[in-house]
């Protein structure tokens, strides 16, 4: 259904916990963030719930998201209840493919269609320090895995932090042209605790833009990528794969905005930065009907907001994006 701003919104991300096995330091604070006891966390059957009466207004396609969604048990089990749902045209997952390599198969097999992957940097030790212990070696794994079994489109998520990474843009622009690989570069974000990083590290997609034509050549606008997000996609000369900026800070893209957020908590949230919330878990376990569950939905709709506010100096979220739902 359209919201007061003439949007149309068919796209509800889910994050299916908000824990996670990293602790990305543009995303969590050091110890990470405090679990959330397991009975505040929708179960697999209330968020099944949530997507039918979803449906109900228009929504169209999925994203499972977190925290980390592989970590979540009975991940699979969800993608083939939601597969099961008529009116889903498309389940994706967005994960840091730590675990993504042993389950590629299985989630591909339950009506999974495609995976968005988190990587930052190309170099080992750079990985481990930015994710304060991953191996990154597990995350090629899980991206050859992914585009052997064809979860096609395979996109990559590269946020950019100067001083850590901005070295290496041409380099992961790179695996575009070796790989049929959609590498998106994320414009670092003011969330949470990890606000006073960003500051130092952001770098604006202009700049990202021009480091690559630079030296890889004139970058060619492509119209079309299956997906739901916001990026703008763009090809390098011959490259089977794309490039796309997603630019929330310095171009944001409110005005195409198509989605809402479920929490793991059980909160439609009707925008990333706004902390305003629609509680859904207390109507689930009072019994809510779908109808009244999509009367709530369309709420949650009409209460999304023209723009976010983060030009404004000093703008920072309360929460950290693995608890929102990144
Ligand atoms: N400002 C803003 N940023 C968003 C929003 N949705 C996604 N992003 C940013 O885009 C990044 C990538 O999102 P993904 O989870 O990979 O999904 P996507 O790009 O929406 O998905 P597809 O285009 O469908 O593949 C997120 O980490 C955020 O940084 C949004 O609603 N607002
Ligand atoms: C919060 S994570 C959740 C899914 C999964 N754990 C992952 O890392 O892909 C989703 C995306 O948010 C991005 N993200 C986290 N903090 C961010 C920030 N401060 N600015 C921009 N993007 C951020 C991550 O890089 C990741 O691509
Ligand atoms: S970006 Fe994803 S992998 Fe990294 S800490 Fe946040 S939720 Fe975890
Ligand atoms: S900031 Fe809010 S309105 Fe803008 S694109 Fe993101 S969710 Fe939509």
């Amino acid at each position: 259904m359209e919201d007061r701003y003439q949007r149309e919104i068919n796209y509800l991300r889910v994050s299916v916990t908000d824990r996670c096995n990293l602790r990305c330091r543009y995303c969590m604070p050091p110890q990470g963030v405090s679990v959330v006891p397991r009975r505040e966390i929708l179960s697999l059957e209330e968020i099944t719930r949530v997507v039918e009466a979803a449906t109900e207004v228009g929504v169209k396609k999925v994203r499972l998201t977190g925290g980390e969604p592989l970590v979540r048990r009975g991940i699979t089990e969800l993608v083939r209840k939601l597969a099961g749902i008529p009116e889903i045209d498309d389940i994706a997952l967005t994960t840091n493919g730590i675990l993504l390599a042993g389950k590629a198969g299985q989630l591909k097999a339950a009506g999974l269609c495609r995976v968005n992957i988190s990587l930052d940097t190309l170099k080992p030790e750079r990985f481990n320090f930015i994710t304060r212990g991953g191996s990154l070696e597990a995350v090629w794994r899980g991206i050859e895995k992914s585009l052997e079994i064809g979860l096609h489109p395979v996109k990559l998520n590269a946020v950019v932090v100067r001083g850590f990474n901005d070295d290496e843009i041409c380099d992961l622009a790179r695996l575009s042209i070796k790989h049929p690989l959609h590498v998106r570069f994320i414009e670092l974000m003011p969330f949470g605790t990890a606000a006073g990083y960003s500051r130092e590290g952001y770098v604006p997609a202009a700049e990202i833009r021009s480091l690559i034509e630079k030296e890889l050549g004139q970058l060619q606008e492509v119209r079309k990528l299956a997906g739901s997000g916001p990026a703008r996609y763009y090809r390098l000369p011959g490259a089977p794969g794309t490039i796309g900026f997603i630019s929330a800070v310095s171009d944001h893209f409110c005005g195409r905005c198509n989605r809402l957020r479920l929490t793991a908590t059980g909160a439609l949230r009707p925008c990333l930065f706004s902390e305003h919330e629609i509680d859904l878990k207390g109507p689930l376990r009072r019994g809510a009907t779908r109808d009244e569950l999509a009367g709530l939905i369309a709420r949650a709709i009409q209460d999304k907001p023209g723009w976010h506010r983060l030009g404004q100096e000093n703008f920072r979220t309360r929460k950290n994006m693995s608890q929102i739902g990144g």
